[in-house]
């Protein structure tokens, strides 16, 4: 049942920062039925007001302390820079509003359970906005590997690599932790054992540039991921069974497609042609700032869908592998004392 079914009206969202991809996510927001772009928050008047013209949105805060007070509203989407993450989640989620927190949404394990327990303690929702989980293609990925058609899975690799950001944000934050959720839906939503090695390079600031990390999950089974934010890798992933493999094609972190090719015989000479599946994104008019951003929009169904049935996390992304992930990158920060 959707929210308007249950309470009689809209979903009520605010936006937390006017910047990319708020644009886009306010994009989505404002195709789906049932909810309602109620409210911008900015830093300052002129930019509340420069977003709210630009997308229509009548309410208008000139400081995120207004827009998180704003009683109107059910749920802020924080989508300021992720060095804010925690403090700006923290202030919605006491103000009494269920958050939808852009990724990264703190630099730390330690800092992301302090957001945890608090929505907990507040009884608020509470997503950590890593959209890759609500992809069609995610959910086919998960049934494939259950039907056993690549046999018992054994190794999963990503890779997110751009030449954009390096110097100023965290590789790890950035781009690590969309291949860190890839490892763990791979292999079922396990945790790994352990994070057995880690290569890194650090920019003159002092955030990672480039990471190489190697995982080791329970049952003998390996994951491994490359991020990097100095230069551009394929950006695709890959899950290897004992009877073949499936990729995922460019950009992995948000697919509209994957293939599936098994091998068998000596030397694993026969294999199969590769079967592809794909997936329409939805139709939802652009421009957009970030590739596949229309599919922002199965993200923001399933939040909407969580707030109709009182729900205080998502299935897709609950707060236990939420926290796993995170820990997974706090380990990896810090081995360089990155906090
Ligand atoms: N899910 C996805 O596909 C994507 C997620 N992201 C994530 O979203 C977050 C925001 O990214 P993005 O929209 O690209 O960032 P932008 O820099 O484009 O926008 C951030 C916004 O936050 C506000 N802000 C608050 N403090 C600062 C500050 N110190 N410097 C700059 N802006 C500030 C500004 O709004 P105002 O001035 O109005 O207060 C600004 O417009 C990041 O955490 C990023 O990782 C980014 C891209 C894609
Ligand atoms: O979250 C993101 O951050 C980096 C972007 O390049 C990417 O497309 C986006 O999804």
């Amino acid at each position: 049942m959707s929210f308007a079914a249950v309470t009689g009206r809209a979903v009520r969202w605010g936006v937390m920062g006017t910047g990319t991809i708020a644009h886009d996510f306010v994009k989505v927001l404002q195709a789906l039925p049932n909810c309602e772009v109620a409210a911008v928050g900015s830093r300052s008047d002129e930019g509340a007001a420069r977003f709210g013209d630009a997308h229509n949105i009548s309410g208008r805060h000139g400081s995120y302390e207004s827009l998180a007070r704003d009683d109107s509203l059910d749920i802020v989407y924080v989508a300021t820079p992720s060095m804010r993450h925690v403090d700006d989640s923290l202030l919605c989620l006491e103000a009494g509003r269920h958050v939808l927190c852009e990724k990264a949404m703190a630099p730390s394990l330690q800092e992301a359970k302090k957001v945890v327990d608090k929505a907990v303690a507040e009884d608020r929702f509470f997503l950590h906005g890593v959209w890759s989980r609500f992809f069609p293609a995610m959910a086919e990925i998960r049934k494939t590997l259950r039907s056993g058609i690549i046999g018992d899975v054994y190794a999963a690799h990503a890779s997110f690599g751009q030449n954009d950001g390096a110097g100023q944000a965290s590789a790890t934050l950035e781009t690590g932790i969309y291949c860190a959720q890839f490892l763990q839906w791979a292999f079922d939503g396990d945790a790994p054992e352990s994070v057995e090695g880690v290569s890194y390079s650090l920019a003159d600031s002092g955030l990672d540039q480039h990471v190489g990390a190697l995982l080791r999950f329970p049952g003998d089974r390996i994951g491994t991921f490359e991020c990097s934010l100095r230069h551009p890798t394929p950006r695709g992933a890959t899950i290897c069974g004992s009877k073949g493999v499936l990729q995922v094609p460019f950009p992995f972190w948000c697919p509209t497609q994957f293939s599936v090719q098994t091998m068998t015989g000596l030397g694993s000479q026969d294999w199969s042609e590769p079967q592809t599946y794909t997936f329409d994104l939805p139709a939802v008019e652009g421009p957009f700032n970030f590739v596949n951003s229309e599919g922002l929009l199965y993200e923001a169904q399933a939040v909407n869908d969580c707030l109709a049935q009182g729900k205080a996390q998502c299935d897709q992304f609950d707060h236990r592998e939420n926290l796993a992930v995170m820990g997974v990158l706090s380990e990896i920060r810090g081995r360089w004392g990155g906090s």
